[in-house]
Parts: structure tokens; sequence; C-alpha cells
């Protein structure tokens, strides 16, 4: 039998009714229920509380632990933590019964978490025990947290519909096995029969480095790719909030981006590069290795099959897809007269980069000087900048930060498209900092100042993907509403 292997982001698993209604359920019946495993984030904005605010920042249980300024502060978020899990609790299950074993699973995991780290906490005080070392082992006890219990609750929640879910808890969980993820994925999958049980899996999935550390946030995407790729599924589906957009729909507006449709693992790329949420990189990767398509469906519109991403594409007339970008970037400028015609210095910089574990999104560069554009902390910039000064005493180097906005098509030989995407930002008063297009033509860069990069999406979208008439043969890129 076939199956799909489908992830629910953190947005979409909150919505239960709409879930249950349109993924789980939909028009299915009976056997059509089965054939599918179903990986789940943390319900939206708890592992925010976990760790630390995606966005803003904001320190979680984890970054109070981690600091040293306020000894028991980590003990009370985590209460907090509880707390919201017992209030989403409240609002899947009403008062049915199941809210009382949700609230006994919550109950269990968070006190065993605060007693280890409690315990941690202690044996650290005495010196010889350094608490900057158990740091990461902490930060992924956390983060398990939240996988942990939507995917409990979702279980419970399907077998109240007749459905044989089963919850499978892939955190490691009191499971001292230290075990590659891969493994972990066959040894559990060969227990479970996908023609009668409907797997509820964890997004989080204990791995050998930490899957938080190895892949960062986000990697229920990780997680998902494995499994999918492991299980030899047919398909794999990402259900999400909006459908994979021209643009984002909370910054251009739901009624002006256009639904991808069709696209191929190359945009991928250029999109994950771009830390679009879209699809985490190293899922993007790991299914295009296996050869298996990825679906990108929109959870509140299930009538709509979203879109897809292939290994290949066959037809695709030159257009520009997808504007997207990362704000608050730095551009770091190398500047040596005597860099002309010598050979040395890009591997240099490139060494003192690696070392420093900074991401290099771009780089550009003329006879005299080499550009990268940087995604890390400014400490790391400054260590990066003081090690390349180090080999090269005469460097002048700059840092500033900056935006970069990025059109991405599979196919960019768009007429007139450099001119057309400068000339958007002159009407708007945006001064252009730098330009970076390559002839593989899948993306244009463009730089320009942090406050600029709101106002330079919406001019490039209005000016690239509004004015271009998608043809009726064409699969992509149509109205998304
Ligand atoms: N081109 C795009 N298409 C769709 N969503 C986008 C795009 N660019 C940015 N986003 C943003 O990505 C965010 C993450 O969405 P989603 O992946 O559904 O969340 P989660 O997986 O956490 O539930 C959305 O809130 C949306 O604003
Ligand atoms: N819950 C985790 C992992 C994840 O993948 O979430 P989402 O699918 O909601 O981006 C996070 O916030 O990082």
């Amino acid at each position: 039998m076939t199956h799909t292997v489908e992830k629910i982001g953190g947005t979409s698993i909150a919505n239960t009714d709409i879930v249950l209604k349109n993924v789980f359920l939909g028009n299915r019946k009976d056997k059509d229920i089965y054939g599918r495993a179903f990986v789940v984030s943390a319900y939206a904005g708890i592992t925010d509380l976990l760790l630390e605010h995606k966005k803003s920042g904001k320190p979680g249980v984890y970054a109070l632990f981690a600091s040293a300024e306020s000894k028991w502060a980590w003990s009370d978020a985590l209460s907090d933590v509880a707390e919201a899990m017992r209030e989403k609790n409240a609002d899947v299950f009403g008062d049915h019964p199941h809210k009382e074993i949700a609230d006994a699973f919550v109950v269990e995991r968070i006190e065993d978490v605060r007693n280890c780290l409690i315990d941690l906490h202690r044996l650290c005080s005495y010196g010889q025990f350094r608490l900057d070392e158990h740091l990461a082992a902490v930060r992924e006890t956390l983060a398990a947290m939240g996988e942990a219990h939507s995917a409990h609750n979702t279980a419970l929640l399907l077998r109240q519909q007749d459905i044989n879910a089963v919850f499978v808890d892939l955190t490691g969980w009191r499971d001292e096995r230290k075990i590659p993820l891969d493994t972990r994925i066959s040894d559990t999958f060969a227990k479970i029969d996908l023609t009668k049980e409907l797997p509820i899996v964890t997004g989080y999935a204990s791995c050998e480095e930490g899957m938080v550390s190895r892949f960062d946030r986000g990697y229920t995407e990780v997680t998902f790719s494995h499994i999918a790729a492991v299980t030899n599924a047919e398909k794999a589906i990402i259900h999400k909030e909006f459908h994979l957009s021209s643009a984002d729909p909370k910054l251009v507006g739901v009624d002006r981006v256009r639904k991808i449709g069709e696209t191929n693992y190359d945009v991928a790329d250029q999109l994950s590069n771009m830390g679009m949420e879209a699809v985490h990189p190293s899922a993007a990767k790991g299914l295009r290795q296996a050869g298996i398509p990825l679906w990108v469906r929109n959870t509140f519109d299930p009538t709509d099959a979203g879109t897809v991403i292939k290994a290949t594409l066959e037809t695709s007339s030159p257009r520009a897809e997808i504007i997207t970008g990362l704000q608050s970037i730095f551009a770091m400028e190398v500047f040596e007269q005597d860099m002309v015609g010598v050979k040395g210095y890009d591997a240099a910089i490139l060494g003192a980069l690696t070392r420093h574990k900074v991401r290099i999104i771009s780089k550009s560069s003329n006879a005299n000087t080499i550009t990268h554009y940087l995604e890390c902390s400014r400490k790391a910039l400054k260590r990066a900048a003081a090690d390349i000064e180090a080999q090269f005493s005469s460097a002048e180097i700059t840092m500033r930060k900056v935006s970069i906005v990025s059109v991405i098509g599979a196919n960019l030989d768009v007429p007139g498209l450099v001119t057309r995407a400068s000339g958007a930002l002159y009407k708007e008063d945006i001064q252009l900092l730098g330009l970076n297009f390559l002839p593989r033509n899948t993306d244009l860069q463009l730089l320009v100042a942090d406050e600029h990069f709101d106002k330079t999406i919406v001019a490039l979208h209005a000016e690239l993907v509004e004015k271009t008439e998608v043809k009726k043969t064409d699969k992509s890129l149509q109205t998304a509403a």
C-alpha cells in the first residue's frame, strides 16, 4: 500500500476544529482515513515560551535558565508553559474526560523536566560541573515537550472520532538509547500498520547531534522529510496557514499574492536561503534526494491541491515567481588595494567566516573588494572581522546593516527585469544599495536599507508579479484566493 507523510505546522494544528475537518477527515470514510502518517509541530507560540520568541527573541524557559541573572525565573516560566498547555487542553477537549488525560500528560512531562533542571542547577553550584556544557541538552529537552504535547492531544482527539490514531513519541523521553534519527524512525515505523493505524508523530525527534542544535527552529520539517524518505512515501505534504505564495500574504495582502502552484527544488533552495519559512532547507534537500514530490497545501482552503515542488519542471515560461528577503543582515566589505591580481584573500575570509559560524547568504567582489552578506550576531561578526584584520593588516573592513530582497523564479529570463525592478524602487524613493544577478537566472538580489524592506517587497511584487498576466496553460502563479 502506498502512503503519504504529512506535516501540520504550529499555526494549523492550533486551529483544532479546522484541521480536523479539513485535513484529518475531509470527505474520507473508513479505510481512506489511513495510509497517512502525520507529523505535528507544537501549537503556535508554545516553542516560543519553551525556548525564546522566534521573532522578538523574548526569553522563554531556556533563555532564562541559560542566563545567570535571575536564578529561579526559569521555573516560573516553566509553570507558565504548563498553564498555557492546560489552557490549550481546555480549548481542545472542553469538558470531555480526555481533558484529564491530557492535563496529566502535561504535568508528568513538565515536572520531570523541572526536577531534571533543578538537579542540574544544584550540581553546577559545586563548581566542578559547568552549566554551559549541558545547555544544549537542556534546550533539546525543553523543545521536545512542545511537540509531545500537541501530538498526544491530536491522537486523543482523533480517537474521539473512532479513528485508530496512535501517539508516536520520537522525542526519546525516558529512552536511554542514543541512536541515529533514521534508525529511530525505521525502528518505530516497523511496528506501525499504516493500513489500520493513523500515526500522529512528534515533530521533535531525538537524534545524536540534537534536533534544535543541528537544524534550528522549524525542525519539524526535517523530521517529516526523514520519515517520508525512510518509509518511502509516495508524496510528502506540508499543511500551512497560507498557500505557498508569490510573497508573504501578511505583508503584501492575501488578495494580492498568487499561489505558486508548481515549482522546482531550485526555487525552494533559493527560498530557504532567504530564510523564508516556506520549507526548511534540510527538508527540501532530503526529499529532493529521495525523489519524493513535495506538496504545500493551505489548511484553510481544503479543495485546492496547493503547490507541488518537483525535482524537475518541464515547461517554465520566464517570470518572477516569488519576492522574499531577509531583514537586518550584515554587509561586510573587505577592501584592500593590494588585492588586485593576488589569490588567497577569498579563501582566508571564508575560513574566518566558517570558524566563527557566520551564515553566508550571498557575496560579490571586484578587483580590490570582497563583500559578503551575512546572517549572524554582531558578536560573531566582530570576531570574524578581527580574525580577518589579523591576517591582512592593511585591509579596510566596513560593516553595515542592510536588507536583502530577492526576486526568485525557475526561469527569470524576463526581458527588462533589472530595469523594471530598479525602476519600481526609484518610483518609491527607495535607494538601491547593491544588486546581484547571476547568469543562472533563478534569483535577482537587491540590497536596500532596513527601513525600506517592506516597501521594497510590496513595490517589486506590484511591478514584477501583479503586472504579469498568467497564461491559462500555466499551472503556476494563479490567484491564491
Ligand atoms: N511566500 C510565502 N508564502 C506563504 N507564507 C509566507 C510566505 N512568506 C512568508 N510567509 C509567512 O510564513 C509564515 C509561516 O507560516 P506557516 O509555515 O504556515 O506556519 P507554521 O508552520 O508555523 O504553522 C506565515 O505566517 C506567513 O506570513
Ligand atoms: N515548534 C518548533 C518546530 C517547528 O517546526 O515549528 P513550525 O512547523 O510551526 O514552524 C518551532 O517553533 O521552531
